[in-house]
């Protein structure tokens, strides 16, 4: 490593092992890099071969701006194979055995190569990493990658401040503070008493058992975005909102990326559509739909005569999936209209001209990109947080058509109701609108992240925290007391008023 980057104050990014985690801390990383820092990336090894795989992770820092971006990925202690990486309820106490033990080894071999780690930063799904801060005397962050709604539903159903959907009362309808009524299916669904995914809320909501440890949450949402209830929640918790994390205007740094898969190229189809002509579907990394489902979609592509560019990847090996098929003749039918891919370069294809609408999953990474995006959208959750943000993608940004509910509804959306969905997001004045208001969403995502935006003006705060907080950690190992007036200033003897201590 050259000396410039030994210099740097080195923060150590911690990622549970799934892409929509992986991409907004990993684009965190890239922006505090960007300010300055050296930042470590890492995740479980498993995932780590297909991100090197995939894109072009080097084993050298990469320079982003005034920083550097490093990865270095460990075991998880299982062999390559173990089917039991997709049971969350075996495989999260797996990763937390291994990390706490590996992670502590990791900062220890940085320290001797003269890069002490300053700070550490996870992900949900893996709370533990505060703990191996706390024991190692680190500050720690933590970075929530849905939205400060969803924040904010958690945190009241764990808390038990507000009555939610239970075995007794299913159908209530949930009122939050600063929120608007969420209905039954609204909230998100990990919450209900009967879903299917019990293991993700017992993940989740892991995280608010450890909420008091880290110094700062760090949330992908902007302030403009979710207002009154960043400001609510930032009464409680020590919230600094800084997305969207994709948009990163001063290093777009492009060769830094985490997907699992390498993207097939389809710019260049895109290319030869007209402006607003192609309608692009995708439902993000994890969901996966039944087969009749599908073929639904199928058709309703071909009726609505719309040019669409599908992603149709294919499902993890181990999920217990089978194989998803087009209807016979499909691609036939379709033509140069449509383009099937297994994976997508998802930014670039939001931000393509030709591109008119996204009918997504409401994933909180896809929904952010396509709000930054100017992109309207026809909402199909399936579960979580999505269905949430597809509340808040049609009724309360009003960029989106409803194309399901989600995890309550299970019922088939029939070819009809995907053609007429499709044709209401491209053609007529309600599209027009839905345009209108998403463009000022892209405008106002843009002032965010822009030079003294809200967002820049909280990771700015945020590096500057790290900075002074580096400092205390420094002279604390080496044995001495300091007194820190304001950012980056230190004095070593006693306290005064007003001043903070810290002593070894
Ligand atoms: O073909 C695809 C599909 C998805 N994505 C990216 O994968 C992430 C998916 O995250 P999201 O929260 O939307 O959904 P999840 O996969 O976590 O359900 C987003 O950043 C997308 O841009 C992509 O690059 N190409
Ligand atoms: O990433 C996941 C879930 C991963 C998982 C599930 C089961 C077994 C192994 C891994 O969920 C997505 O997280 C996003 C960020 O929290 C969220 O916005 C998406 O809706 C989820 O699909």
């Amino acid at each position: 490593m050259g000396s410039d980057a030994e210099s740097l104050v080195h923060v150590l990014l911690v990622s549970f092992p799934g892409q929509g985690h992986v991409n907004p801390l990993l684009r965190l990383g890239k922006r505090l890099a960007s300010k300055g820092l050296l930042v470590t990336f890492t995740t479980p090894e498993s995932i780590g071969k297909q991100m090197r795989k995939a894109s072009n992770i080097g084993d050298e820092p990469a320079p982003v701006g005034d920083g550097f971006i490093r990865f270095e990925f460990f075991e998880d202690g299982w062999d390559e194979d173990d089917q039991r990486r997709q049971d969350l309820d075996q495989y999260l106490p797996q990763l937390e055995k291994a990390g706490k033990v590996l992670i502590p080894e990791m900062i220890r071999r940085s320290a001797e190569r003269n890069r002490p780690v300053s700070c550490l930063i996870n992900n949900p799904f893996i709370p533990w990493v505060s703990d191996v801060a706390e024991s190692l005397s680190l500050p720690s962050a933590m970075l929530w990658v849905q939205s400060c709604a969803c924040f904010a539903a958690y945190y009241h159903y764990y808390h038990g401040l507000v009555p939610f959907p239970s075995e007794s009362a299913m159908e209530i309808d949930v009122q939050l503070p600063c929120m608007p009524l969420l209905k039954h299916d609204e909230v998100p669904s990990f919450l209900y008493p009967t879903t299917p995914y019990p293991f993700l809320r017992r993940a989740i909501l892991g995280q608010y058992k450890n909420l008091d440890k880290p110094f700062c949450i760090l949330m992908d949402t902007f302030q403009e975005l979710e207002l009154e209830i960043i400001e609510y929640m930032s009464k409680i918790c020590p919230i600094k909102t800084v997305g969207p994390l994709f948009k990163n205007p001063k290093v777009p740094n492009a060769n830094v990326r985490g997907d699992f898969m390498k993207a097939d190229d389809c710019l260049g189809w895109l290319d030869s559509k007209p402006a607003g002509s192609v309608v692009y579907v995708s439902f993000g990394s994890v969901v996966y739909l039944k087969q009749d489902q599908w073929d639904e979609i199928a058709y309703g592509l071909l009726n609505s005569g719309v040019n669409f560019l599908w992603v149709m990847k294919p499902p993890h090996k181990d999920s217990g999936y089978t194989v998803l098929t087009l209807p016979e003749g499909f691609l036939e039918k379709a033509g140069d209209k449509g383009m099937v891919v297994q994976w997508s370069p998802q930014e670039q294809v939001l931000a393509h001209p030709a591109v008119a609408a996204f009918v997504t999953h409401c994933g909180w990474n896809s929904s952010m990109e396509a709000l930054a995006s100017g992109m309207p959208v026809v909402a199909f959750p399936q579960w979580g947080d999505q269905v949430t943000d597809a509340k808040y993608l049609v009724d309360v940004f009003k960029v989106g058509v409803r194309m399901c509910r989600g995890e309550a509804e299970d019922k088939l959306i029939t070819r009809d109701v995907v053609e007429k969905c499709l044709l209401e997001a491209t053609v007529g004045e309600k599209a027009a609108e839905m345009k209108m208001n998403a463009l000022k969403w892209k405008a106002a995502a843009g002032a965010a992240v822009a030079e003294g935006g809200s967002s820049d003006r909280n990771i700015q705060a945020f590096v500057d925290e790290v900075k002074r907080r580096s400092v205390e950690v420094a002279l604390a190992k080496s044995g001495k007391s300091t007194v820190v007036e304001a950012p980056e200033v230190v004095k070593e003897g006693a306290a005064t008023d007003g001043k903070v201590e810290s002593v070894s």
